[in-house]
């Protein structure tokens, strides 16, 4: 597991930047005090062959968990890794339209950092190598605004997600 975390984060460490939300117009992207991270897509299709084949083997695992396919990108965009440090935090929104990401994949953070639901009252804590999944929209394809999460500022260490 360790080596697989900091095989993604070697690749993105050099690529990270400041993250940006989605503008009034839906094709654009804005920086944002919403959002205080840096980030970086790793693509199934990178030609570098040993991130592709690694991506493979994480990526195939998302089926066995949730039964959805994750794999082009029909399906899903890149994976998404976020690096925020101290202060670092995005706030409350919604995954759905435009973005589309409903996995987390985290690394233990000192203090703070947890994902919060303010609307269901729940919080999930970054522990490095666990995963929280949720699903955006309704069985009867609905959009769920229950889903609203933020990332909290991270008050000690550093803290890395890998979004799909
Ligand atoms: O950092 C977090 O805990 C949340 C990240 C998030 O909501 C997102 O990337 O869409
Ligand atoms: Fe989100």
């Amino acid at each position: 597991m360790n080596q697989e975390i900091n095989l993604i984060k070697g690749y993105s460490r050099f690529s990270l930047e400041r993250s940006a939300v989605i503008g009034k117009n839906i094709t654009s992207a804005v920086l944002s005090d919403v959002r205080t991270s840096q980030n970086t897509w790793l693509d199934d299709n990178d030609q570098d062959e040993k991130l592709r084949h690694k991506l493979k083997i994480i990526m195939d695992r998302v089926p066995r968990i949730t039964r959805l396919n994750v794999h082009g990108k029909n399906n899903s965009e890149a994976l998404q890794v976020a690096n925020y440090g101290i202060g670092g935090h995005y706030s409350p929104h919604v995954d759905y339209f435009p973005e589309d990401p409903n996995r987390k994949k985290l690394n233990d953070v000192k203090r703070g950092g947890a994902t919060v639901f303010p609307r269901i009252d729940a919080a999930v804590w970054p522990r490095k190598g666990s995963a929280a999944f949720w699903y955006n929209i309704r069985k009867n394809g609905t959009k769920d605004p229950m889903t609203l999460h933020g990332g909290c500022p991270v008050l000690h260490g550093t803290k890395w997600i890998g979004n799909k």
